[in-house]
C-alpha cells in the first residue's frame, strides 16, 4: 500500500521556551529560529541554542538568515550544529553554497503580491537555486518575511517537474489554521511553514493556534491521495 500523505510542518520564529515545548508536543517536523537582527522575532545564536536544546530528536531546528555575513552564519551553526539553514534575503546561489558549506539549505522565493506580476518566474528561480534542498515559497513583503500575507496560490504551476522534483516546495506566507487546508489541497507542498498565523503577538506563539494549524494540515492530508514516491 502506498504511504499516506503527510505534509511536513515547520513553525518559525519561536523565542520562548514555553512555545518550543508546546510546538514540540505537536505532530511537527521543524522549528525555526530567526537569526536576523532586523526581525521582531530575532534571537541570538546562544538563545537559539538554548531553545533548540529543548527539541526532541527528529524535530529539526532551522536557522533563518537574511543577508548574513559568513561570521554570523558560522556563529549560528557553531551554536546549533545540527540545524538546517534557511536563506531568506538577497543571497545569490553562490553565496548560499559558500555560507552553508556541507550543510543542507533552504532558499526563500518571494512571490510578488500583485496577481500576475511580471519580473518573477518561480520556475526560473528554481533552476537558478537548483542546489537548494527546497524553496520556501513566501509572499514578497517588506522586511523580507514574517509578514503574514498570502500570495496568489493559483498563479504558479505547482505540478511542473522543476517544482515537483524531489518535492521542492515549502508553502509559506500568511498561512493560518483557517487557510492552510485550502493551501495544502491546492499546492500539495512537501511542507508548510508558518509564523504570524499562529501568534498572539510577534514572536509570541499561541499554543491553541499552533495545535489548530497542525490539525488543519492533517485534515488536508487525509483528503488527498497518497504522496508520490520521493
Ligand atoms: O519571521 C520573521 O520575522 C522573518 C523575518 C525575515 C525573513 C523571514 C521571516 N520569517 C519567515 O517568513 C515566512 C512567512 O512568515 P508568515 O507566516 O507570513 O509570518 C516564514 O518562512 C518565516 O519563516
Amino acid at each position: 500500500m502506498p504511504p499516506k500523505r503527510r505534509t511536513r510542518i515547520k513553525i518559525c520564529g519561536l523565542t520562548r521556551e514555553a512555545d518550543v515545548r508546546a510546538a514540540a508536543a505537536l505532530d511537527i517536523d521543524a522549528v525555526g529560529f530567526v537569526l536576523y537582527p532586523g526581525s521582531p522575532r530575532a534571537v541570538t545564536p546562544e538563545r537559539a541554542a538554548a531553545l533548540a536544546a529543548l527539541l526532541p530528536p527528529f524535530i529539526t531546528p532551522v536557522l533563518l538568515f537574511v543577508n548574513a555575513s559568513a561570521a554570523e552564519v558560522a556563529a549560528g551553526v557553531t551554536a546549533v550544529p545540527h540545524a538546517l539553514l534557511q536563506f531568506h534575503g538577497d543571497e545569490t546561489p553562490a553565496q548560499c553554497a559558500a555560507l552553508a558549506g556541507a550543510r543542507a539549505w533552504l532558499r526563500a522565493a518571494r512571490v510578488p503580491l500583485t496577481p500576475g506580476a511580471t519580473g518573477f518566474d518561480l520556475l526560473e528561480y528554481a533552476e537558478t537555486f537548483a542546489a537548494a534542498r527546497a524553496l520556501v515559497v513566501d509572499a514578497h513583503v517588506a522586511g523580507y518575511g514574517g509578514g503574514g500575507q498570502t500570495f496568489d496560490w493559483t498563479a504558479i504551476p505547482w505540478s511542473h517537474p522543476r517544482l515537483r522534483a524531489a518535492d521542492r516546495v515549502v508553502l509559506s506566507g500568511g498561512l493560518t489554521p483557517e487557510n492552510v487546508t485550502d493551501g495544502v489541497r491546492l499546492v500539495r507542498p512537501w511542507a508548510v511553514d508558518v509564523s504570524s498565523g499562529v501568534e498572539a503577538a510577534k514572536g509570541i506563539k499561541d499554543a491553541q493556534r499552533m495545535a489548530a494549524f497542525v490539525a488543519a494540515v492533517r485534515r488536508a492530508d487525509a483528503a488527498l491521495p497518497p504522496s508520490p514516491a520521493v
